[in-house]
This record gives structure tokens, C-alpha cells and sequence, in this order.
């Protein structure tokens, strides 16, 4: 079992055990199953999940869809797009389809804020906030104001889901680029785990910037302010948690060291190595 697995059953436990139950707090919830009953969790506040130089944050106790998890870093970051046709057709991935609006997009939510221009604060020249992030990065590492935001309040009331992993701030120390990701609410199960979707593609992104402006991928910090399981999730995680990992399993990420532009990466640049997870498969419903 590696450290992220221990961090998955240590985080879990302590959530399930000690976590406030949203059921008996007699307030109602936002979200909603398929048939519309009220998506009751147990959450746990203001939790930090620390990952250091050389650990990958992918979990081994279940199989964790690590390249869709990548191809949404692209399609934010990279497309800078809301488009979740453009995340089906280029990427063949799915999961957004519930989120999308009349026009097919998320509205001014994810990529709709990267590709958002802006005049930057220390060259004075119209950028967007990828391109400024990186620019900083290279030309500028001490600049202690390198962040990127998927919510601007003028915004928020035309997205169709408020960003849950919305806030990346980047240091640079000596030769190591280091990134803290602010999450303001993490479905434990679906995506927020240690070690699940959110933590691996922003390790990746950590990964892919550190290439192209000239450094090493540092420390990741994962804050998230409401962890929660969905309580219909519970018999699902429990189950995880008893899981008896492949001692084999040590993954480690490969990325074409080629590239050197942002705008080059391609889903075909990044390989997993020796990555043996459980291959059990769960039917896992996501709230609405
Ligand atoms: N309640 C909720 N949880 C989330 O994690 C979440 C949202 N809503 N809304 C927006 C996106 C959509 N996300 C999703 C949606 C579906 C899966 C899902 O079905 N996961 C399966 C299969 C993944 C696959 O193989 O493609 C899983 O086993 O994890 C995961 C994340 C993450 N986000
Ligand atoms: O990347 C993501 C996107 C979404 N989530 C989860 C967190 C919550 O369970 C829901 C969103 O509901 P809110 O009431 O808006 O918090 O989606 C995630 O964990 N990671």
C-alpha cells in the first residue's frame, strides 16, 4: 500500500467516524439524487491533504479514470473551454453532461475564466491567466501573487455549478515550482479523495507547468473546506477501504520531456507506470 492509499483510508475513517451528518442538522441540502430525494452527507471541515516531492497522488485501492481526469486539465486549461461537447467529442469524456446548459456549455464557469482577458498587473499587456501564470513563472519567480481563479463573483450566477477545486497558487523555492490547490467543497467517492480525480490532475498540471517554465515539480498541498461522503456513498467506501492493494502497485507518471510549450501537450504525453489498481467496478451515483 502506498502513502496516498494510507491517507485515502485515514481520511475516510475520519469522516465517517467523526464527520457532522447533514441528515440529523434539520437544514436543507442543495443537492439532489436522480429522482430528486435530498443528497444528505457526512463532511468533515477544512481538511489538508499534503503530498510531497515525488509522491504520485493516485490511489491503487480502485481504479481512478486517470487519463479523463488529465484530458478535463486540458480542456480547462489548455482549450481554455466551457464547451462540454468539445470535452465529449475531443476527449471522449462524459461526466460533464449533466452540468451543461441550454448552449451545451457550463457558462462562465472553468475554462470560460482561463481564456478571460485581462490586463496583467506586471506587464501591462492584455493576457489570460494561463499565459500570465506562466510568463510570471519564468520571467518573474518571486512574484508572490501567482494564482489562478475559476470564480469571479461578477460571474457566479451564470454558472452552471460553482467550481469545487477553484483556486491554484503556485511558489517557486530554489529549484522546485510547489502548488496549493483550494477546494471549496469535495465529494470524497466521485472525486476529491486523496489520491482520486482532483488530486491526481492537479498534480499533473503542477507537473506540466513545471516542465514548461524550466522546473521541478515541488510539494502539492490539497486543502478541501467541506469533505464529504454521500451517505448513499458509504457501503461503496467502506468497501474500498478493505481492499487489498497489489504491493506492486508504485505508480509512477511519465511526461514527454520534449514538450516545452503549454500548448503542445497532448493526452498521448503522459504515461502511468506501474499502476495495479483494484479493478473492481462500483456503481457509483453522482448527486445533482
Ligand atoms: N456530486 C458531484 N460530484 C462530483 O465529483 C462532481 C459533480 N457533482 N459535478 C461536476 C463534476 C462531474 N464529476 C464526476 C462525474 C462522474 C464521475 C463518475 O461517474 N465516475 C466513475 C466513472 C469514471 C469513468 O470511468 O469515466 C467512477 O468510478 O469514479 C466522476 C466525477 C466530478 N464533479
Ligand atoms: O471537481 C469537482 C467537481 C465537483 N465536486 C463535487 C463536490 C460536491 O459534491 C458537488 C458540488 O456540489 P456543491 O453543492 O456545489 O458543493 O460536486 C468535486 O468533488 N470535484
Amino acid at each position: 500500500m502506498n502513502k496516498t492509499d494510507k491517507k485515502y483510508i485515514e481520511i475516510a475513517k475520519n469522516i465517517l467516524e467523526n464527520g457532522y451528518d447533514e441528515e440529523k442538522l434539520n437544514h436543507e441540502v442543495r443537492a439532489v439524487w436522480e429522482d430528486g430525494e435530498s443528497a444528505y452527507t457526512k463532511f468533515l471541515p477544512q481538511e489538508i491533504v499534503r503530498y510531497e516531492k515525488g509522491e504520485v497522488p493516485l490511489i491503487s485501492l480502485r481504479k481512478i479514470a486517470w487519463k479523463s481526469a488529465i484530458k478535463e486539465i486540458l480542456w480547462i486549461y489548455q482549450d481554455r473551454s466551457n464547451d462540454v461537447n468539445l470535452l465529449k467529442e475531443k476527449y471522449k469524456v462524459n461526466y460533464w453532461d449533466s452540468w451543461k446548459n441550454d448552449e451545451g456549455n457550463l457558462g462562465t464557469a472553468y475554462g470560460y475564466q482561463i481564456n478571460k482577458k485581462f490586463k496583467s498587473p506586471e506587464t501591462g499587456n492584455m493576457t489570460n491567466q494561463i499565459e500570465r501564470l506562466i510568463d510570471q513563472i519564468k520571467n518573474n519567480p518571486l512574484n508572490r501573487r501567482l494564482i489562478m481563479n475559476l470564480i469571479d463573483v461578477d460571474d457566479m450566477a451564470d454558472m452552471t455549478l460553482i467550481p469545487c477545486a477553484f483556486l491554484t497558487m503556485w511558489t517557486v523555492s530554489g529549484d522546485y515550482l510547489n502548488l496549493t490547490l483550494i477546494q471549496r467543497s469535495g465529494d470524497f467517492l466521485a472525486a476529491a479523495a486523496p489520491g482520486g480525480i482532483n488530486a491526481f490532475q492537479y498534480y499533473v498540471l503542477l507537473r506540466m507547468i513545471a516542465q514548461v517554465t524550466g522546473y521541478k515539480a515541488g510539494d502539492f498541498v490539497h486543502f478541501i473546506q467541506n469533505y464529504h461522503i454521500y451517505k448513499k456513498h458509504i457501503p461503496i467506501v467502506k468497501k474500498i477501504m478493505e481492499v487489498k492493494v497489489d504491493e506492486k502497485s508504485r505508480p509512477r507518471l511519465e511526461i514527454n520531456p520534449d514538450i516545452k510549450d503549454f500548448k503542445d501537450f497532448t493526452i498521448d504525453d503522459f504515461k502511468l507506470l506501474d499502476y495495479y489498481p483494484d479493478k473492481t467496478k462500483y456503481d457509483i451515483d453522482i448527486a445533482l
